[in-house]
């Protein structure tokens, strides 16, 4: 079996409940994403799946081994990016690798070239004698990403990959985390940079406690539609005349582009009325996606309701 299955997962610390009832599952060559505010549970899910936690309840499956039995075979298959770099400031970014390697029982011979050609595609070769301590925050970042690398994951686990990343550095690492998918790994993607995730994932899961959606992205952005409508001159001017409706639509304007987030298609001809009556010239209206950041709040807003 591989790929991940999660079964009525839920982890209790004492009194609080962290997250309870998770079920999902990620395939092979997927890059998931894992969505949640703070404190929605995204880390104490992934330390279940790494086998860092035990669960209070529930199953899961990474790769066909169980997290509640087989912690050992499950750490040799997954790889974790975590929050903070961890890396030894004292020690060179190769011997930082090498210790590593040495953790994960790896003949060096056999994982050296793997991790170097990281090393030269993050730019970082030329530094790989330097201590860490004198690395930048992105510098770190990114040997933190080979460091999670060099055992060959099938499953691999990314907290916020780009983090403190310059555009440049952010793109080669999301290029590489795609390309890893297409190796047909499995890679599961925890991030608040919602762009991102609309870049790189197929899936998501959006958390708070509890599931509160799991589909596919275009699915998700679908789930209530918008109206992109072009107007003439300058957009923003209409927005009185359209939180005047009785149903308030959320609107982002740039330019002469509205996007009107709707939450019923039959809202459509109410817009474009109260438009025309405000005196807009109407270029054109089409049914569009929503942005995920705006069906990720509204699903927070009513998992908190
Ligand atoms: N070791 C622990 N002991 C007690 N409570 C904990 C522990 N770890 C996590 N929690 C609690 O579980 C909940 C979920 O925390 P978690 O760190 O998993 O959230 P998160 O989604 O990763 O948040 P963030 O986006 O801020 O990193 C929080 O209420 C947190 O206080």
């Amino acid at each position: 079996m591989s790929g991940i299955q999660v079964q009525g997962l839920a982890k209790r610390f004492g009194d609080r409940t962290a997250v309870q009832g998770l079920t999902f599952d990620v395939r092979p060559g997927e890059v998931f994403g894992l969505l949640g505010p703070n404190g929605a549970g995204k880390t104490t899910t992934v330390r279940m799946l790494t086998g860092l936690l035990l669960p209070s309840e529930g199953e899961a499956f990474v790769w066909g081994h169980s997290v509640r039995t087989h912690g050992e075979q499950l750490r040799r298959t997954v790889g974790l990016l975590t929050e903070q770099p961890g890396l030894y400031d004292r020690l060179t970014a190769r011997e930082n690798l090498r210790f590593f390697m040495k953790l994960h029982e790896l003949d060096e011979a056999a994982a050296w070239p793997r991790a170097l050609a990281y090393l030269e595609r993050f730019g970082l070769a030329a530094r790989v004698d330097d201590p860490c301590g004198g690395f930048s925050k992105g510098m770190r970042q990114k040997l933190a990403i080979v460091r999670t690398l060099v055992h060959d994951p099938k499953v691999i686990f990314l907290d916020e990959p780009t983090s403190g990343l310059d555009p440049e550095s952010a793109r080669t690492v999301r290029d590489a985390v795609a390309e890893l998918a297409t190796e047909g790994r499995t890679i599961v993607l925890c991030s608040h940079n919602l762009s991102e995730v609309e870049r790189l994932c197929t899936r998501a899961a959006i958390i708070q406690g509890r599931l509160l959606a799991m589909a596919p992205l275009s699915e998700l952005r679908r789930a209530g539609q918008a109206l992109d409508i072009r107007v003439e001159g300058d957009a923003e001017r209409f927005r009185p005349a359209l939180a005047a409706l009785p149903f308030a639509p959320n609107v982002l304007s740039e330019g002469g582009r509205l996007k009107v987030m709707l939450s019923d298609d039959a809202q459509a001809p109410d817009v474009l009325a109260a438009l025309v009556n405000a005196g807009a010239r109407v270029h054109s209206a089409v049914p569009a996606n929503r942005p995920l950041e705006e069906v990720y709040l509204e699903l927070i807003r009513q998992g908190r309701g």
